[in-house]
């Protein structure tokens, strides 16, 4: 029998693990640095847990079989988060005007749509949620948080940018539509197929003021200020107005709050639809794009009424904050020098010259590592004929220094020169 992994799966080794920490610790550091505290939700979820917010659909989770309960795996954070401070009394009165800040590192699953079987199942995300900041403050913190985490991955200014959207103001705009025409157009115009937008506007039988808005609406993504100044050209109600200027408030202070005034990479894209129903304001994507080529890294969006859904009386708490997907930023990342590209076995060899002096060899083994937190020392633990062929083993595995033990427990070392 040949055992294999489930379809979809994916094991990591060294150099992968090695990658995805170098990401991850750069992360934690920043979300730390902003008194973000970690926070690890379980791996499992009851059903109806997941399916709360209705952000989830049941064929998306994959479902684990159990008599007692209905259970899944997490395809997401989020909702768990919420799950966990409506029922752990960060809702509490005395609890809610302070401002809750969490960030976690987790591996979610989300099953492959049907039809594609074999296709990855297993991701792993670093995020951040925080809860009780409503309101602009608390959705500038967020996004200058999610710049910073960019940069501290030392991903060129260039090479990425933040698109930011309004859930409620694409809603409200697109309204104007016949109903059923509602779900094709923003389709049309989430994956910017231009064309498809024209045929359904022309088939349909719109005034002329509204095909020019169903038209002007693919548009309004870019440069904020442009969009922001196309927007006030239109004939908005009182509600979108206010959305409008909260928008400009918002790209005005992300602007302003740069250390180094260096403008953020941002642009809005009111195309931008909600990938989770639990979104109710303002919605992001960050992207790397390296010339034509665009590959999303996360996302986020602010959810004021999901924490309420989890509560036993229905309190809410304002809620915002993203993931970052680690393995398109390890693939992004692959391009520059900055991921570690190889692994070395070991700082160090110590090598027993004798079976007697094997013990010697680990007690010394252990005395170095108790100088230096940090350091790799492995005891040799294959018999070689020469001391040429341990070098030959040390070189090829990349460890530089040999530890020579002799039966008296003496120890001689070496330097290994580079060949
Ligand atoms: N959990 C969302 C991202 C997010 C975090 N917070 C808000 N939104 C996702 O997996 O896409």
């Amino acid at each position: 029998m040949v055992y294999q992994s489930p379809q979809g799966a994916r094991d990591l080794l060294p150099l992968d693990v090695a990658q995805k920490n170098w990401v991850e610790d750069r992360l934690h550091q920043v979300f730390h640095h902003w008194g973000y505290h970690q926070i690890i939700t379980s791996t499992l979820e009851r059903l109806d847990t997941l399916m709360a917010g209705g952000a989830i659909a049941r064929s998306s989770v994959i479902q684990l079989q159990d008599a007692r309960e209905q259970l899944g795996l997490r395809p997401e954070v989020t909702a768990s988060i919420a799950r966990t401070a409506a029922t752990r009394r960060y809702v509490d009165e005395a609890e809610v005007s302070n401002p809750k800040r969490f960030y976690y590192s987790a591996n979610v699953f989300q099953r492959s749509p049907k039809g594609e079987y074999g296709r990855q199942q297993e991701f792993y995300q670093a995020g951040v949620e925080l809860l009780g900041a409503a309101g602009v403050a608390g959705d500038s913190e967020i996004l200058l948080l999610l710049a910073d985490c960019l940069e501290s991955l030392e991903l060129p200014a260039n090479e990425w940018r933040i698109a930011i959207g309004e859930a409620g103001l694409t809603q409200s705009l697109l309204s104007a539509f016949p109903p059923e025409l509602q779900p094709a157009l923003r389709k049309a115009i989430s994956t910017l197929d231009y064309i498809e937008l024209q045929n359904l506007v022309r088939a349909e039988d719109l005034s002329t003021q509204l095909q020019e808005l169903a038209l002007l609406l693919f548009d309004l993504r870019g440069e904020p200020t442009e969009v922001l100044e196309k927007l006030s050209q239109l004939d908005l109600n009182e509600n979108e107005q206010e959305r409008l200027s909260y928008l400009k408030t918002l790209v005005d202070l992300l602007q302003q709050s740069r250390r180094d005034r260096d403008s953020l990479p941002i642009i809005l894209d009111l195309s931008l639809i909600r990938t989770f129903d639990y979104y109710s304001g303002l919605v992001f994507e960050v992207a790397s794009c390296q010339g034509h080529n665009v590959k999303p890294l996360g996302q986020g969006g602010r959810y004021d009424g999901l924490v309420g859904i989890y509560h036993p009386q229905g309190q809410s708490l304002a809620g915002i904050g993203f993931c970052l997907n680690i393995e398109a930023l390890q693939q992004v990342l692959q391009n520059g020098d900055r991921l570690p590209k190889e692994i070395r076995a070991s700082d160090w060899l110590i090598v027993p010259e004798t079976p007697q002096a094997r013990a010697a060899a680990f007690a010394y083994a252990q005395t170095l590592r108790a100088k230096d937190l940090h350091i790799r020392v492995q005891v040799n633990l294959i018999d070689r004929e020469t001391p040429d062929a341990v070098r030959q083993y040390a070189r090829g595995r990349r460890i530089d220094r040999i530890a020579w033990i002799d039966a008296e427990g003496e120890a001689t070392l070496e330097q290994l020169g580079q060949r």
